[in-house]
């Protein structure tokens, strides 16, 4: 058959600043593709599939890990940095994922987990066998488990304490989360030392960056949370210089589950940078709260508390990943309000939060997924999408912990969902089969072969937003009306074109209501100015004299609207040009 996803191969566009326009896609290698047919997903499987992901209009891929492991925390757990699982291939056949996502100019981040390894780590055998060996300090080590007791315990659900007694060495050891995930001594300058060595090698590989995991747990110490300390900062900061110098335009990305104020500390400032990203962990909670309670108010306030970044760096946003949607960043009233919305069944929860997919969140309503699509594609940052989200994938809470979310990928009603086609029981999890998701009816190829569907409508998104760099770059202020449903807001950019450098004003505006809405914006500053919408090109009445524009939205409904250029009101070829969006031959 054709493959009705094959584009150009344009190969990867210079530019330093990449990851501020650039859509990313997180995909678990064992989840997208099995090419050799034994029931895990790999590497070629992934490479097969990258036709797709252009098509889709993904600018950078992101890969949890992939590393040698026991495998019994999603490969968080790495036994060894230097290899990779059998099942999802070679070293090469990982170089040569690379080489084929950059000639389709598609990038590649992975995760690289610092601040801890697999208890089956060669380091910590010997750590644990060979006390005064050269890795016997490669750990937190203590003869009591009673230090650093201000330090919350991260995975409620499993652990009761940090610190596990092992039999072997007679001593504790140190662990924000599995008792099988000792944390690494980064006390240690051997650590350190050994990190930047694992970290080059992958650079070396031809990767476009890293996502540092659990990157506020590097460090202890007495009377404190141990999160956020200063050493942490100082550790990134030379990880960042050691990037910059030897690996220009690879970037970092922080993973870091903190408040606002906290989080923005690790871009670090002009003098000493630290990572290019960091995860907007506040605010992805708050797109769902304002879903349910049907008010803007709770996105517009975290966008007030979220601090100004330093130039050059980006947020990124999502709205699901390979984890639980983690509620640690909301009230206990808010956490409350949200288990009881979008976690009725005990089942669905996992720690402090909840192990569900994003369609059955949104109760398979598609008003409801593109309008928190909307919000994430438009909202200041980088999008981060999760694999299967672009089709609404669904989930299996039947399986244990945040495997839930993890199933594999639908392709077309075949055998395991065109997935493998491996004996269904050998499957590394079974294919969503339930009701409303299942494959036979939830796959790519069905809605491919519709116009309508939630794919196309991703794909055009993404299209949309492309081609209007106010989203990536743009400032963000937000519009105050009387109706506490809508949230409005202005992205604003200078952009270079054939008349000059004009600003590009964006003004997006939505409902969170099921009903519908009249809203009121007065922007005196725009007074007389026409609108255009962004996907149609439908002329928007004008602003009043007086700057007041009265919009009117259906439930769940939003506008993507694009300020006219002040001389005349009227379109101009190059400011007001519309993307022209190709359906593949297969819809045509
Ligand atoms: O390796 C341990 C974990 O590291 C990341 O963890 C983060 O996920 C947690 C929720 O599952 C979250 O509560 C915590 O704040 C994060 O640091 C990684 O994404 C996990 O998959 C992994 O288990
Ligand atoms: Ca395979």
């Amino acid at each position: 058959m054709a493959n009705p996803f094959q584009l150009n191969a344009p190969g990867l566009a210079h530019d330093p600043h990449w990851y501020r326009k650039a859509v990313f896609y997180e995909v678990l290698v064992r989840g997208f593709a099995d090419a050799n047919g034994d029931g895990s997903g790999d590497f070629s499987g992934l490479i097969d599939k990258l036709d797709y992901l252009q098509w889709l209009g993904v600018d950078c891929l992101w890969l949890p890990p992939f590393f040698k492991s026991p495998l019994r925390d999603g490969g968080y757990d790495i036994a060894d940095y230097y290899n990779v699982l059998d099942e999802f291939g070679t070293i090469s056949d990982f170089k040569r994922l690379v080489a084929e996502a950059h000639a389709r100019g598609v990038r590649v981040i992975i995760d690289l987990p610092l601040n801890h390894t697999s208890d089956k780590h060669h380091w910590f055998e010997e750590s644990r066998n060979d006390p005064d060996g050269p890795y016997g300090d490669f750990y937190v080590w203590s003869d009591t488990d009673e230090k650093y007791e201000d330090a919350r315990i991260i995975f409620v659900d499993t652990e009761e304490s940090n610190w596990t007694f092992d039999p072997v060495r007679r001593q504790f050891f140190w662990h924000r989360f599995f008792s099988h995930q000792p944390d690494l001594n980064f006390e240690n300058p051997k650590v350190i030392e050994a990190l930047f060595d694992v970290v080059k090698f992958w650079l070396d590989q031809g990767i476009d960056g890293f996502r540092a995991d659990a990157i506020p747990y590097l460090f202890e110490e007495e009377g404190t949370n141990s999160e956020n300390l200063p050493q942490t900062h100082a550790f990134l900061k030379d990880l960042r210089t050691m990037v910059d110098e030897n690996y220009p335009g690879r970037i970092i990305v922080a993973e870091a589950n903190q408040l606002p104020e906290e989080v923005v500390e690790y871009f670090g400032d002009a003098e000493g940078p630290e990572c290019h990203m960091c995860f907007h962990f506040p605010i992805m909670p708050k797109l769902f709260y304002a879903l349910r309670d049907q008010k803007a108010g709770p996105i517009i306030d975290t966008m007030a508390e979220t601090p100004n970044i330093p130039a050059g760096a980006q947020w990124g946003t999502f709205l699901r990943n390979h984890d639980e949607l983690t509620l640690e960043m909301v009230t206990n009233e808010e956490r409350e309000a949200m288990l009881g919305w979008y976690a009725p069944d005990s089942r669905m929860r996992a720690n402090v939060g909840i192990r569900r997919r994003l369609s059955p969140l949104l109760d398979n309503s598609r008003a409801e997924v593109e309008l928190i699509h909307a919000l994430l594609l438009s909202l200041p940052g980088s999008p981060f999408l999760y694999y299967g989200d672009e089709i609404g994938m669904g989930d299996n809470i039947w399986l244990e912990d945040r495997d839930a979310s993890r199933t594999p990928m639908q392709w077309n009603p075949d055998r395991n969902a065109g997935f493998s086609t491996a004996d269904p029981g050998k499957l590394y999890l079974p294919v969503v089969q339930s009701l409303v998701y299942h494959y036979n009816h939830v796959n790519v190829e069905a809605q491919l072969a519709s116009s309508s569907s939630l794919l196309h409508w991703m794909r055009q998104m993404l299209a949309v937003r492309r081609t209007h760099p106010a989203f990536g770059l743009g400032s963000y202020r937000n519009v105050p009306t009387e109706a506490e449903s809508v949230l409005a807001f202005i992205r604003e950019v200078e952009v270079d074109n054939a008349e000059g450098e004009q600003p590009e004003v964006v003004l997006c505006v939505f409902n969170l209501s099921q009903h519908p809405v009249a809203a009121q914006l007065n922007l005196p500053e725009y007074a007389g100015r026409g609108l255009r919408d962004l996907f149609g090109g439908t002329p928007f009445p004008a602003f009043g004299d007086d700057g007041a524009l009265t919009l009117t939205l259906g439930s769940h409904d939003f506008y993507w609207l694009r300020l006219r250029s002040a001389s005349s009101n009227t379109a101009s070829p190059h400011t007001e040009a519309l993307p022209i969006i190709q359906a593949p031959e297969a819809v045509k």
